[in-house]
């Protein structure tokens, strides 16, 4: 008998198609809305394999209603919408999208800081509203990136990434992270230093930690506040690591210069909400990994996984 598999979102027809070999699968028939809660918990009841996106929540409550679950594939890297301890506690095993992205992530990541830094979407608006008048000195000025200093806030995969693009544009590396990367230290010149003395020495700040029970807020009022009033915050990571009121307050009193957001506390962001009022904060819709090439590979690592699983084997990139 064929192993229940239910996906949470409706993906390529061409890539779901040779799971059928394994699985019955059921599956959400929305491309763009996250599958109702209800909807969900109903959905699981019967099936032995989930595979869902970094918009569903697979917690406590979930694996109560889905007694003969065993493997939960997450169309990400980022874990923190799985309860891990839960599922661990009842035997089930949980996979992710390690590596495929980290390249294509980092080329965004630059291009969300040179964007801020260099106001490119506002002066796109500024065009498109009929504002240009002529060429003058001061107009839309923004800040060098070349030559200044960025400090990374969790050099992984996608830290360090950044950190070799970011030499290429002669920036002084700084890094914090949970451990110290001696290698990468020799080999590029990078600089451990202390999370206090990365906020009070950097140009640009660059969030690329996990979200978890360590970083959920650690950049809040405190934190900004060791900020250069002219550096830059860039976070591609998670939302809730930065305290989204303490960051529009610190940008609207004129203490930090600007933001570049991909990940939002709440996703998606309201349109009322403050940080959208304020025209140097450059906001985009989690788009980090979001080239054909890289959604694509990471849509085929979840199917190798659930392969192997179908197959009898134990799934490789498991999150443990
Ligand atoms: N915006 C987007 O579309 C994307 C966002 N992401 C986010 O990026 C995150 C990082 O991905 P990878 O680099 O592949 O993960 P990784 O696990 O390779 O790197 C994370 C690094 O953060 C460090 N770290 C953890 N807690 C820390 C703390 N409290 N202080 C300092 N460092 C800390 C870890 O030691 C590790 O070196 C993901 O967890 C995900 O949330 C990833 C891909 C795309
Ligand atoms: O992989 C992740 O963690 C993302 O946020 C989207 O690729």
């Amino acid at each position: 008998m064929k192993k229940k598999l239910f996906i949470t979102r409706k993906f390529p027809p061409h890539i779901v198609e040779p799971l059928k070999e394994f699985y019955d699968i059921k599956q959400w028939e929305e491309e763009e809305i996250v599958i109702p809660r209800e909807k969900l918990l109903a959905a699981v009841a019967d099936c032995e394999a989930l595979w869902v996106t970094l918009a569903d929540q697979v917690d406590e409550e979930l694996l109560v209603h889905a007694p003969h679950l065993k493997l939960v594939t997450n169309l990400a890297v980022g874990f923190n919408n799985i309860d891990i301890k839960a599922l661990r506690k009842r035997g089930i095993m949980a996979t992710n999208t390690p590596g495929v992205l980290t390249n294509t992530t980092a080329d965004f990541v630059m291009g969300l800081l040179l964007a801020t830094a260099r106001r490119i979407p506002e002066s796109d608006r500024y065009l498109r509203e009929g504002k240009w008048k002529s060429w003058y000195p001061m107009q839309l000025v923004g800040k060098d990136v070349s030559g200044s200093t960025i400090g990374i806030i969790g050099m992984g995969r996608i830290g360090q990434a950044v950190a070799r693009r970011a030499k290429g544009f002669d920036m002084k590396i700084l890094y914090n992270n949970r451990r110290r990367r001696h290698e990468a230290e020799e080999m590029y010149g990078f600089q451990y230093v202390s999370l206090e003395d990365l906020l009070k020495q950097s140009d640009f700040v660059v969030i690329m930690t996990p979200f978890n029970d360590d970083t959920v807020g650690l950049i809040g009022a405190e934190e900004l506040a060791l900020m250069k009033d002219d550096a830059v915050l860039i976070n591609a990571s998670r939302g809730g690591i930065i305290d989204e009121n303490a960051l529009y307050e610190t940008l609207k009193s004129g203490k930090l210069w600007a933001a570049g957001l991909d990940v939002f506390e709440q996703e998606p962001i309201t349109l009322d909400h403050p940080l959208l009022t304020l025209p140097n904060v450059v906001a985009l819709p989690h788009i980090g990994s979001a080239s054909l090439q890289t959604r694509t590979a990471m849509l085929m690592l979840n199917v190798k996984a659930l392969t192997a699983y179908g197959q009898g084997q134990t799934p490789s990139n498991r999150i443990d």
